[in-house]
């Protein structure tokens, strides 16, 4: 872990930040809690931040607040320097996509994309809104209306549109809620090279944890209103530092033990730790770090499998722990069979 980093990601800082969000918080009046409570964050250029969290932790608004779509109560919002936290989304030069993709319905694909280009000339607006159509794959379909295109093509209209005006940064509130599961994975593939082609840095607000860690540079795990834990993909995954991000983030197994240092003492032996802890903790442990040797003695018995063909789950009882264990497609047990498990690499204490 670099010396300026802490286990939560907080001080994680772009060298040159493009945005600076400073302890934003929000009520709405006619509820109790603050929907947004001190959320910091900074982006650098070209970088994608993911704002993941379950329904409600408050995404969507602090979102809002960085698009001006929404005041603050509190904190405030720097964008390439400048202090925007209270000017209308229309003055902040950063770009949005809403979920419903907000097209037109009225006007062609190709005048949708052309609508944030009016104060062009009117051949140039024509060339960028072609080029971007080029860009999405859709410079055949630019004669069509919304209602005439996929979900999935209809994203890309509303990202083309968006990225016409060469934002700095684009703002994207659940993109690819209304697309199937295939096309969810193709989109956001297409969606991620399309922004780093172009340079724009992105805020993705989602719920599903697959898409953050697919898409995401960076991600910021929120839970009733605040920020968690902040780092990239894989420092979330390898290191989650509460029960609530081990779980939200993947599957953990949840054990206890008793720490000396880079160590602890289970029911399952003298375990390395990723990081230093005493006395008794709370460890996450990845269902794919459990290697089960099938034994006739052995402490442990498999209750419950699923095949999942590249892989398999198995649910196994040892004493009073029942552990989640994923091996790969060549590890064959059935119910009832006896196994040793073994727990391989660093466990992660939690707070
Ligand atoms: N305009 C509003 N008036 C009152 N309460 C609101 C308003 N907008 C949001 N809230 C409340 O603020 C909290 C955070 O909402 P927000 O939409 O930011 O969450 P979210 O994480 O984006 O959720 P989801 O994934 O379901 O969209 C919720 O409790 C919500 O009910």
């Amino acid at each position: 872990m670099p010396a300026d980093a802490s286990p939560l990601g907080f001080r994680q800082r772009p060298a040159k930040p493009l945005l600076e969000v400073d302890r934003l918080r929000k009520t709405f009046s006619h509820a109790g809690a603050a929907a947004v409570e001190r959320v910091s964050l900074a982006l650098g250029e070209g970088e994608l931040l993911a704002l993941l969290g379950p329904s409600g932790c408050g995404k969507t608004t602090t979102l809002r607040m960085i698009g001006g779509f929404e005041d603050p109560d509190e904190g405030s919002v720097a964008f390439e320097g400048r202090d925007i936290t209270h000017l209308p989304p229309e003055a902040r030069g950063i770009g949005f996509v809403f979920q419903d993709y907000a097209l037109f319905p009225h006007l062609s694909v190709l005048d949708n994309v052309k609508f944030g280009l009016r104060k062009l000339p009117r051949a140039q607006a024509q060339a960028r809104a072609e080029e971007m159509l080029r860009l999405v794959g859709l410079a055949d379909l630019g004669k069509r209306r919304p209602h005439q295109l996929s979900g999935g093509q209809q994203q890309r209209v509303a990202l083309a549109r968006a990225l016409a005006v060469a934002p700095k940064l684009i703002l994207l509130d659940e993109p690819f809620s209304n697309l199937d599961a295939k096309m969810r994975v193709e989109t956001r593939q297409e969606v991620r090279k399309l922004l780093k082609e172009t340079g724009s840095a992105g805020i993705l607000v989602t719920h599903d944890q697959e898409e953050a860690l697919a898409l995401a540079d960076r991600i910021a795990v929120m839970d009733a209103g605040r920020v968690v834990q902040m780092g990239t993909p894989d420092e979330i995954y390898r290191n989650p530092v509460s029960e609530f991000v081990a779980n939200f983030i993947g599957r953990s197994n949840i054990l206890t033990g008793t720490a000396n240092g880079m160590n602890v003492q289970t029911a399952f032996g003298n375990l390395p730790m990723s990081r230093a802890a005493n006395g008794a903790v709370t460890l996450a442990v990845r269902p794919e770090q459990i290697m089960l040797d099938a034994d006739p003695n052995g402490a442990a018995i498999i209750t419950g499998r699923e095949f999942r063909g590249h892989d398999q789950i198995y649910w196994v009882q040892e004493g009073d722990d029942c552990l989640i264990v994923i091996s790969g497609p060549g590890q064959q047990h059935a119910i009832g069979t006896r196994v040793t498990m073994r727990i391989c690499d660093c466990v992660v204490p939690l707070t």
